[in-house]
């Protein structure tokens, strides 16, 4: 499973898009509580959840971020893994040290980061997220914590710079051949 990780705005939605239209690798939709932004689709982008729906998954981990709840189900997982063997997920850090526990020699963590932070609001701006929103995810402890890669992690994980898309286009191709190989 490869585990998609990194701050707000690094690309995470982005590469995983791009592993499911180049490589044909599907992504694990997880469940939140927080609204859906502009164009995002319950069941397409994650399944929008009320606080009393969320209760009723059975999750393999969950966690408060910047106000909201989300959560990785054995039922999403299920789903992606009945598509392809090898699927990602998109997770905060503490998620991923949970699956990597989890998983063991099955994970393999892939941690996008950008070589500006401060261009961070910028990409959330021109993805269309209100400023006051950006503001107050940015500020959040979460989106803090995950700028830096958990030395934990490190040994099982991948650190691709998300700033030139044809670059990272590259390493991801890279990533995935040591899969197939
Ligand atoms: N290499 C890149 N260069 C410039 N812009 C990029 C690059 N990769 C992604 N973006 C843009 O940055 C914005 C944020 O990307 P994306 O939504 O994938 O981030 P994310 O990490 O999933 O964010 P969040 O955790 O807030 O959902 C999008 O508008 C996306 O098109
Ligand atoms: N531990 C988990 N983290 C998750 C899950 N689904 C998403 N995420 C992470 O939450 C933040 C915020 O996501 P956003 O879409 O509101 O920007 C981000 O870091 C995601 O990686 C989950 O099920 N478990």
């Amino acid at each position: 499973m490869i585990v998609i990780m990194g701050a707000s705005g690094t690309g995470k939605s982005t590469v995983s898009a791009y592993l499911t239209r180049q490589f044909g690798i599907p992504r694990v939709l997880t469940h939140t509580t927080r609204p859906a932004r502009q164009g995002e689709v319950s069941g397409v982008d994650y399944y929008f959840e009320t606080p009393t729906s969320f209760t009723q998954n059975h999750y393999l981990e969950a966690v408060t971020y910047s106000g909201y709840q989300y959560g990785s189900s054995y039922e999403g997982l299920t789903r992606a893994w009945a598509q392809n063997d090898l699927v990602s997920i998109i997770l905060d850090t503490a998620g991923g040290m949970t699956y990597q526990q989890a998983l063991g020699a099955q994970f393999a963590g892939l941690f996008l980061t950008v070589p500006d932070a401060a261009h961070l609001a910028d990409r959330l701006v021109a993805r269309g997220d209100a400023p006051a929103r950006v503001a107050a995810r940015l500020a959040s402890a979460e989106t803090k914590r995950d700028l830096t890669l958990p030395p934990a992690l490190a040994p099982f994980t991948i650190v691709v710079v998300n700033a030139d898309w044809a670059a990272t286009k590259r390493a991801l191709a890279a990533f995935v051949a040591t899969f197939t190989a």
